[in-house]
C-alpha cells in the first residue's frame, strides 16, 4: 500500500520533471528528479515482491543517468551539489547479466534502458483506459528492416534522425502515442527510431515458446535469432514484459 503511494508520487514528480527539463528549467527538473528517484528507492525497499523491485531499480537507474546527463549537459558542480547524497545507480539486473544480455547487439545501456522504461511505462499506464501491448525490436536495424514490411504509414519517416532519437523526452511521448499502432518498433542501436508500425515477416516455425504467448512473441522471438537486434514485448493481456534474445526469452518482469 505505503509502496504504491511512493510510486505514484515518484511518478508524478518525474512526470513533472520531464515537463521542467522540456521548457528548459534544468536546476528544477534536476531537483525534482532526485526527489522521484527517492521515492522509488524508498518504495523498492520496503516491496518484497523481487520483479516489483527490479522495476522500481530500473527507474532509480533510468532517472540517474538523466540526472546525469543533465549535469554534464549544464556543467553542474557534483561537488557542492545534493548529488553527493545519492547512492550509486542501481540496476534493474546484476551488471554481469546486463552486459551479456548488451553483448553482440551494438546496442548501450542507455538505450536499452530508455526503451525499458518506456515499455514499463506503457504496460503501467496503457492509453486512455486500455490496456496495450507493443513491442521493440532494438539493434541491428538494417536486417529488421529487411525483415518486417510497414503496416501503416511509417510516422517517423522523413523526420531527420536528432529528432528522432529515443532518449529525447519528445520521441518517448511519441513512441507511447504510436503504442496503440498495429506492429512493432523499430530502433537502431544508437537509439534512432527507424519505425513505427513494422510487421514481421519472418517465419516462426522454428520458434518454441511458452503456451499461451501468440503471434506478437513469436514473431519477436523468431526475428532476434535471425538478427542482432534485442526485443521487448509489452503483452497487452496482463502486462508482462519480456525481454528477447537470440530467440529466448532472457528476462521478464511484471510492472
Ligand atoms: N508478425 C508480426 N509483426 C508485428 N506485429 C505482430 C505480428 N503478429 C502479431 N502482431 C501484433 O500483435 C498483436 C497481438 O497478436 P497476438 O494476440 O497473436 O499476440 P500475443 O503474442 O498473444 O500478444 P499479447 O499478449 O499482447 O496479446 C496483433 O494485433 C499485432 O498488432
Amino acid at each position: 500500500m505505503w509502496r504504491n503511494v511512493l510510486f505514484d508520487e515518484g511518478r508524478n514528480i518525474a512526470k513533472r520533471a520531464e515537463r521542467a527539463q522540456e521548457a528548459g528549467d534544468h536546476g528544477l527538473a534536476r531537483e525534482l528528479y532526485l526527489r522521484a528517484i527517492t521515492k522509488f528507492r524508498e518504495a523498492s525497499e520496503i516491496s518484497q515482491d523481487f520483479k516489483e523491485i527490479g522495476v522500481l531499480r530500473s527507474l532509480v537507474s533510468y532517472y540517474t543517468d538523466r540526472v546525469g546527463a543533465l549535469e554534464n549537459e549544464t556543467g553542474y558542480d557534483n561537488v557542492r551539489g545534493s548529488r553527493l547524497a545519492l547512492k550509486p545507480p542501481e540496476k534493474v539486473t546484476p551488471a554481469s547479466d546486463e552486459k551479456e544480455l548488451l553483448r553482440g547487439s551494438g546496442v548501450s545501456e542507455q538505450v536499452f534502458k530508455t526503451v525499458l522504461s518506456i515499455a514499463i511505462e506503457i504496460s503501467r499506464e496503457g492509453r486512455e483506459g486500455h490496456a496495450i501491448g507493443t513491442a521493440f525490436l532494438i539493434g541491428d536495424a538494417a536486417n529488421v528492416m529487411a525483415k518486417s514490411r510497414q503496416l501503416v504509414l511509417n510516422p517517423f519517416e522523413g523526420h531527420s534522425r536528432g529528432n528522432r532519437m529515443i532518449t529525447d523526452s519528445e520521441t518517448r511521448d511519441d513512441i507511447k502515442e504510436f503504442a496503440q499502432l498495429d506492429g512493432v518498433f523499430v530502433i537502431a542501436a544508437d537509439g534512432a527510431v527507424e519505425a513505427a508500425g513494422r510487421y514481421i515477416t519472418i517465419d516462426t516455425g522454428i520458434i518454441k515458446l511458452q503456451r499461451g504467448l501468440g503471434t506478437r512473441h513469436s514473431s519477436v522471438a523468431a526475428i532476434t535469432s535471425a538478427t542482432h537486434a534485442l526485443g521487448i514485448v509489452v503483452s497487452q493481456s496482463g502486462g508482462i514484459i519480456r525481454i528477447f534474445k537470440d530467440g529466448m526469452i532472457v528476462f521478464t518482469l511484471k510492472p
